[in-house]
């Protein structure tokens, strides 16, 4: 790709983020969230500006049944979902909770119809059928999803038969889902194709992928590009194993197409504060490199870098970190630093050097910095003490 071509635009309209951290968050090792803790991520969810958040199932205990009541009474703009096993018995308690929508879930790979609920393909679509048609007879308010957990481990065939059986049925969404992250970003995209050409027309399609091979961003990405207009993120990625697409690095990726499209939808400077939050609950630290938020998500260090920098930041930033609440650090003290970026850290401090002068002290700063660690202040006697020396 050449510099000026312009990258495929994806309008932020034409997608919605679920926001799991009350569901597939809860499934992550430290993921324990009392009813206050649920309370408190939901309203940060919703002042963010999520459209849809998805929790537990009710069936997990009557004090999580407690706790969704609780949420969906706080009035909150974000739609409420609650994520079901395709049965009976888990709809019948889950609707009288004040949600908007069911998610609904049958694994259909080889996999799980053997090792978790035994069932094949046509008894799954037996029971999706007396379920959907359940729920529309009696609820018929709700927002419907049906999910074939373990999608991309299933064989297309069965997949096929399923989703057009339940978009027959009337559901408003399918799931796909990566349960193991194994998908590559071009089978999501391929999938998510052919999905596309055999539901209804206003049927939506929702992506939830895992991360255990590296690719929960990627593929929420071209699930999109593909046609998908629901995408489930944590804040953090947290959740099983290690997790999901998290919310912050769906974002980074999804600003770089339509960056007005999500300032106009989501408050982006709340960000910090949704990591914050989590990081806080399962108590551990925002990792370094952690997306936008990360510690040194906008450090600057090397003196070519440095010099481009503080002419036009966008030399090395995909993403202005002001947008998302976060601040960028330039790191002048170090061995790779060169010229530029020492001259500039001087004129801050109000030091001048003629050419020669500049040339020396940025080589005594390299050779200090090639000694020991160099930070901002030692760089800064320096500095001054080259001036008066
Ligand atoms: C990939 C994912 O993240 S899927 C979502 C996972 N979420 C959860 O598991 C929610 C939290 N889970 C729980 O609290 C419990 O597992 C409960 C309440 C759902 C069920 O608890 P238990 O009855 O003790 O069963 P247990 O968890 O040991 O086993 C799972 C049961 O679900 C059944 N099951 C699994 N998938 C489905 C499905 N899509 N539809 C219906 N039943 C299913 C299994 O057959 C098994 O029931 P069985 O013992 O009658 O065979
Ligand atoms: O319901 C879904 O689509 C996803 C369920 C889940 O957490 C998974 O398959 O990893
Ligand atoms: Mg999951």
């Amino acid at each position: 790709m050449t510099t000026d071509s312009p990258a495929p635009l994806i309008p932020a309209h034409s997608w919605a983020i679920i926001d799991s951290t009350l569901r597939e968050g809860e499934q992550f090792a430290r993921g324990n969230f009392k009813t206050g803790d649920k309370v408190e991520i939901a309203r940060a969810l919703d002042a963010f500006g999520v459209e849809f958040i998805e929790v537990t199932t009710p069936m997990v205990s009557a004090q999580t049944a407690q706790d969704i009541r609780q949420l969906t009474g706080l009035g909150l703009k974000a739609r409420i979902l609650t994520h079901v096993r395709c049965h009976m018995d888990d709809v019948r308690r889950a609707v009288d909770l004040g949600v908007d929508g069911l998610d609904l879930l049958f694994g259909t790979s080889s996999f799980l119809r053997e090792f978790s609920h035994g069932k094949n393909i046509g008894q799954i679509i037996d029971t999706a059928s007396e379920v959907i048609g359940w729920i529309k007879e009696n609820r018929p308010d709700l927002q419907i999803r049906f999910s074939a957990e373990d999608t991309f481990r299933s064989e297309e065939a069965d997949l096929m038969a399923v989703y057009r059986a339940v978009s027959d049925l009337g559901v408003h969404r399918v799931g796909l889902a990566d349960t193991v992250g194994v998908a590559t970003p071009r089978q999501v995209y391929t999938l998510v194709r052919e999905v596309r050409k055999i539901i209804h027309a206003e049927c939506g399609i929702e992506f939830h992928g895992h991360n255990d091979t590296g690719c929960a961003v990627s593929n929420a990405y071209e699930a999109i590009e593909a046609g998908a207009t629901h995408i489930d993120t944590t804040i953090l990625g947290i959740g099983e194993r290690n997790g999901i697409t998290p919310l912050g690095g769906f974002l980074a990726r999804m600003f770089t197409f339509d960056p007005q499209g999500l300032i106009d939808k989501y408050n982006l400077g709340v960000l910090p504060e949704l990591d914050r939050m989590i990081a806080r609950m399962v108590d551990l630290p925002i990792p370094w490199n952690n997306y936008l938020t990360g510690e040194f998500a906008y450090n600057h260090k090397a003196g070519m870098h440095l010099k481009a920098i503080y002419l036009n930041p966008g030399a090395y930033e995909a993403i202005p970190p002001g947008v998302f609440g976060v601040g960028r650090r330039i790191q002048a003290a170090s061995k790779v630093t060169g010229k530029h970026a020492i001259a500039y850290r001087a004129r801050e401090l109000g030091l001048h050097y003629g050419e020669d002068a500049l040339r020396r002290v940025t080589d005594h700063i390299k050779a200090l910095a090639e000694q020991d660690e160099l930070d901002d202040a030692h760089l800064e006697q320096v500095l001054r003490e080259w001036v008066s020396a």
